[in-house]
């Protein structure tokens, strides 16, 4: 099967003169349109490992495998390529900029990228506001939505680039639990409509129990790794 991102060694060390080990050999393969979670204590480099598999973060050994292609020696701008055609994040605290409306936050990726809008990317953006439930709120500000709606708006915006995986850090992590559940069927509908790849990191049991595989994290290291 193809893997949309392979782990290969992973490790992690902060610091210089006192160092921390925070994630030690980790391999790890994602197939095409799998949805994982992965599951762990507080401090134990879930976060840390998925900013490494984002190459928000580099590894101090090892290397990431995006699409068949090694990150090892990418530059800079050669790897912000890759992770903005490739890869969409979501996380807790949404990271929407607050003085632009909801549909002006979903293209933002799209304006880093092209530096200008299209008629097709307006109307992408217009289903993907259908699609996340959000036509009638799509002129307004962050400050104006409900923490569901802001989700669904950060997981339009991680959707508008059409990538092959999105990472999820917390991505229900401080909504109650009805909206929870809607969060995490948009993302399955997108998982199963789109074969989208998703990992996401979770605190919730119920969701994680959902998900295709369950990878726990303890001390920087794969405790266990379940496929359902
Ligand atoms: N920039 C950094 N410099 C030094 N240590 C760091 C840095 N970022 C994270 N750490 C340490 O690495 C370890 C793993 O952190 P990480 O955020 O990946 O854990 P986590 O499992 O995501 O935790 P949580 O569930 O609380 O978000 C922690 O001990 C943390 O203190």
């Amino acid at each position: 099967m193809d893997n949309v991102i392979s782990i290969k060694n992973i490790n992690k060390v902060y610091g210089n003169e006192i160092k921390t080990h925070v994630l030690h050999d980790i391999n790890l393969d994602f197939a095409k349109g799998s949805f994982s979670s992965i599951i762990g204590q507080s401090g134990s480099g879930k976060s840390t490992l998925l900013n490494i598999m984002g190459t928000l973060d580099s590894p101090s050994s090892g290397d990431i495998i995006i699409n068949g292609k090694s990150t090892k020696n990418m530059s800079k701008n050669t790897l912000a390529e890759l992770r903005n055609d490739t890869i969409g994040f979501i996380f807790q605290f949404h990271h929407l900029l607050p003085e632009f409306t909801a549909l002006e936050n979903i293209l933002m990726p799209y304006y880093i990228k092209n530096h200008k809008k299209s008629k097709e990317i307006s109307e992408r953006a217009e289903e993907l506001l259908n699609l996340v439930g959000l036509w009638n709120v799509k002129n307004n500000k962050p400050m104006n939505m409900s923490g569901g709606q802001q989700q669904r708006t950060s997981i339009a915006r991680a959707l508008i680039n059409n990538p092959s995986i999105i990472l999820a850090d917390e991505p229900t992590g401080n909504l109650d639990s009805e909206t929870t559940e809607n969060i995490y069927e948009l993302m399955r509908s997108i998982n199963e409509n789109f074969k989208t790849t998703f990992v996401v990191i979770t605190h919730d049991n119920r969701i994680a129990q959902k998900t295709d595989r369950i990878i726990q994290i303890g001390d920087g290291k794969v405790l266990s790794d379940t496929l359902k």
